[in-house]
């Protein structure tokens, strides 16, 4: 009879490591663990590292990098709580495999062959602050993380999310730069919420559904420097003055508007973790070799006199493969891009003298 329990025992506690693999106890009476499931892994798909992936961005873009159909292996990194989210997202029954790196030392293998690497790393606004006083935390960790990337991945398509995108994208282009991997098609700012939140806000204006509306936004991500192009909307739309102002000012400080909506809580994290998928999506499009893909972004560019200016870009199997020139301006968009062009010299600037001096 204890003979029989201790069997019916042993079956049930096989069976649960089964469902439960983090229950495996190593040598052990239970036999299974993940090592020896018959998995291989292996599926084709784009390999994708989020650094940062612990964080109110990184967490739900891990989620939907996950259900991304694209993305056969997901690298979470992070230099806290990585366990807990890997553990979490793993379990969801999509394609791609997750594995989940903590703290510097692994940073190197979170990177290894990986085809894309997004950036939501480094710390958010708080009510008051301009997206330039993160400066200071963030400038460093960009510089760290980038340098991973020089020495780990230096093909991968870089989608940098921290801010001041201005420029931490100067600094990663310096950082690649200095180790000679840099390549300007691979290297992207991302402001694709800027975008996203200008669909929005115009769709509510013209009454219509913001799937149907697209809004070209240049420049680059914080307050003048966002400068839609309502004047090359579609479908074509015209607006009045005052609908123009208002949108203007209200896209700009759209960031803002979530800051202090979340009161000291951080910035926006669901919408620019849809943007980022959003983005990520049209990378790993582009990566496949797919023709038309389209997205603003914040890229090394001859459209002006900088060096760093988003517009439209052509994703293909290098990144960036083409930009695309401003197009016609009104009057009202060619004082914001004086505008914009003077904040964002000395953003560029700043970014480069982080790593040059
Ligand atoms: N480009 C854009 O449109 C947007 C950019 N952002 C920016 O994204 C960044 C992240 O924002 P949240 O996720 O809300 O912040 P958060 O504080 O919730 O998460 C940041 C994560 O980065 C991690 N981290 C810090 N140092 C790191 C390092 N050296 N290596 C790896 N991970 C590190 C933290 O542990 C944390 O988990 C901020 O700089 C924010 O301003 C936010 C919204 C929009
Ligand atoms: O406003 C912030 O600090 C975060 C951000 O970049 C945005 O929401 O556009």
């Amino acid at each position: 009879m204890e003979a029989h329990a201790a069997e019916v025992n042993h079956r049930i506690a096989r069976i649960s490591a089964h469902l439960h693999p983090s229950n495996f106890k190593e040598g052990g009476d239970v036999l299974l663990n993940k090592a020896n499931c018959r998995a291989k892994g292996g599926a084709p798909g784009f390999k994708v590292a989020i650094l940062g992936a612990a964080g109110g961005i990184g967490q739900p873009l891990a989620l939907l990098m996950k259900i991304n159909p694209l993305v056969s292996v997901l690298h979470l990194y992070d230099v806290v709580n990585t366990p807990g989210v890997t553990a979490d997202v793993s379990h969801m029954d999509t394609g791609a495999v997750v594995r989940g790196f903590l703290g510097q030392p692994q940073l190197d293998n979170a990177l290894t062959g990986m085809d894309l690497v997004i950036i939501p790393a480094g710390v958010p606004r708080k009510p008051g602050m301009t997206r330039d006083d993160l400066f200071k935390i963030n400038a460093g960790i960009v510089r760290t993380l980038c340098e991973g990337i020089a020495r780990a991945c230096p093909n991968a398509i870089v989608n940098l999310i921290s801010n001041p995108v201005n420029s931490t994208v100067a600094i990663a282009a310096e950082v690649f730069k200095k180790a000679g991997t840099y390549d300007p098609k691979r290297l992207l700012g991302v402001t694709t919420l800027d975008v996203v939140r200008a669909n929005t806000f115009v769709a509510e204006v013209l009454g219509v559904d913001p799937r149907e509306v697209d809004v070209p936004v240049v420049g680059g991500h914080a307050g003048v420097t966002i400068l839609p192009l309502l004047s090359q909307v579609k479908p074509p739309s015209s607006f009045t003055a005052e609908e123009a102002e208002y949108l203007t000012n209200r896209i700009q400080n759209g960031g803002t508007e979530v800051v202090e909506a979340k009161a000291g809580a951080g910035s926006a994290t669901l919408s620019m973790a849809y943007a980022a998928a959003k983005f990520a999506n049209s990378c790993l499009h582009g990566l496949k070799g797919e023709a038309g893909v389209v997205e603003c972004a914040f890229v090394d560019s001859q459209v002006t006199e900088l060096p760093f200016f988003a517009t439209k870009v052509r994703l293909g199997r290098s990144g960036a493969e083409e930009i695309h020139q401003l197009g016609p301006l009104n009057e009202y968009e060619r004082i914001g891009l004086e505008k914009a062009k003077s904040e964002l010299a000395e953003s560029i600037k700043k970014g480069v003298d982080f790593i040059k001096k």
